[in-house]
């Protein structure tokens, strides 16, 4: 009897060391495997030291037909771009470089490498893993390059510089001059939030979506041809090729290669809701406090939304006569909402241009 139950039990512990073996072998394979995926996201290259050649280069890889990374020349193109327009802050980002970029970069892969390691979600573990020391790094670093736009902007106005003197009344000047009823502006730490939200929303993703939009015009050259010859039409009898802000509504035909592009490779995949009250929602209730995950890259790529050729560039999708039997809600790139992307107006026209004069 009591070697039975004896052998009985040895073997279900043979039996459960083998499946928790089994089961640890797999998670480090897979997790292994996931790594591999996020490997050179980790440590991106100090590429933006060859940033003064970009267009240069990328010309000279065009003639050439060599294959080139789009991301880092697009992601420098853009943080000048948002430095100038909402900062007035004149940096030649593109000739020098700058770690701002990078170090978002770093950022955002190191949210994805937390992810796919669950036992750094303990925010103890994390805080004194490199991953996580890193992270404050460049947190740190990040919230002082914010610091330092809105302390030399304070210091100009100090001096006498006026709100839309010379220059724009821009992003800046509205945050540091806001006032409520009572005469209360906002505090440094409302506004250094603000100008962090608004240097990183607004650059990688413009330059994430003009380097899908280039590789898709790069893999449809007949698409590329008519958006060429848009350009040509619009900029015909002039003597220079500079496009001009009253120019941009004429891009009809690129304005919809860039919101096909965005359909096919959006660049926030997903957008998250807390519920504060609960509700129902297609026969199922929310309760109070649960996390809804919008998944808009699913509804860009869902056959019954968009049809048998769904995964096909086709930017005719967007023409003022398909677009008006479109639902509201059909396409979201920028979200929806009391929420919805602050930039979006911005950045379909950011789209449109290389440079800001
Ligand atoms: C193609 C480019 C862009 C895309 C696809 C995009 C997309 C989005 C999306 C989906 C959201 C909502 C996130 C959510 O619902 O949780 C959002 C929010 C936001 N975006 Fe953009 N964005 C772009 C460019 C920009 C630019 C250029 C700026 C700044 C000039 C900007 C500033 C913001 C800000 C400040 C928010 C937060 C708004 C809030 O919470 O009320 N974005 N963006």
């Amino acid at each position: 009897m009591d070697l039975t139950f004896n052998s009985t039990l040895i073997t279900s512990l043979i039996g459960i060391l083998v499946l928790v073996g089994y089961g640890a072998i797999s998670f480090y394979l897979y997790i292994r495997r996931v790594e591999k995926v996020f490997e050179g996201f980790r440590t991106p290259p100090y590429h933006w030291l060859l940033g003064s050649l970009a267009k240069a280069k990328l010309r000279a890889k065009a003639v050439n037909r060599e294959r080139v990374e789009v991301y880092e020349t697009m992601s420098l193109c853009t943080f000048e771009i948002i430095l100038k327009c909402a900062f007035s802050c004149d940096r030649d980002i593109q000739k020098s470089g700058d770690p701002y970029a990078e170090t978002v970069e770093r950022m955002t892969a190191s949210i994805f490498y937390r992810i796919i390691h669950p036992y750094l979600l303990f925010d103890f573990l994390y805080r004194i893993s490199p991953a996580g020391r890193q992270f404050k790094k460049d947190c740190d670093f990040v919230h002082s390059y914010a610091e330092e736009i809105i302390n030399n902007r304070r210091k100009a106005l100090d001096d006498g510089e006026k709100v839309g003197g010379k220059r724009y009344v821009d992003f800046l000047d509205v945050l540091l001059t806001a006032r409520d009823e009572e005469g209360v502006g906002l505090s440094r730490l409302e506004i250094r939030n603000e100008v962090d939200s608004f240097l990183s929303a607004g650059h990688e993703t413009t330059a994430s979506t003009a380097l899908w939009v280039l590789y898709s015009l790069a893999k449809n050259p007949d698409y590329q041809l008519k958006c060429q010859q848009e350009v040509d039409q619009v900029l015909e009898g002039r003597d220079s090729d500079v496009i001009k802000w009253s120019d941009l509504p004429k891009f009809e035909f690129l304005t919809q290669c860039i919101k096909e592009a965005m359909r096919l490779h959006g660049p926030i995949p997903i957008a998250s809701r807390d519920v504060e009250a609960g509700f129902e929602l297609g026969g199922r209730k929310l309760p109070e406090g649960t996390v809804v995950q919008l998944n808009m890259v699913a509804l860009h790529h869902k056959e019954s939304v968009w049809g048998l050729d769904h995964m096909e560039f086709k930017p005719e999708r967007f023409s003022p006569e398909n677009v008006s039997k479109m639902s509201p809600f059909q396409f979201v790139p920028f979200s929806a909402g009391q929420r919805n992307c602050i930039g979006q107006h911005f950045a379909m026209n950011e789209e449109k241009v290389d440079e800001v004069w």
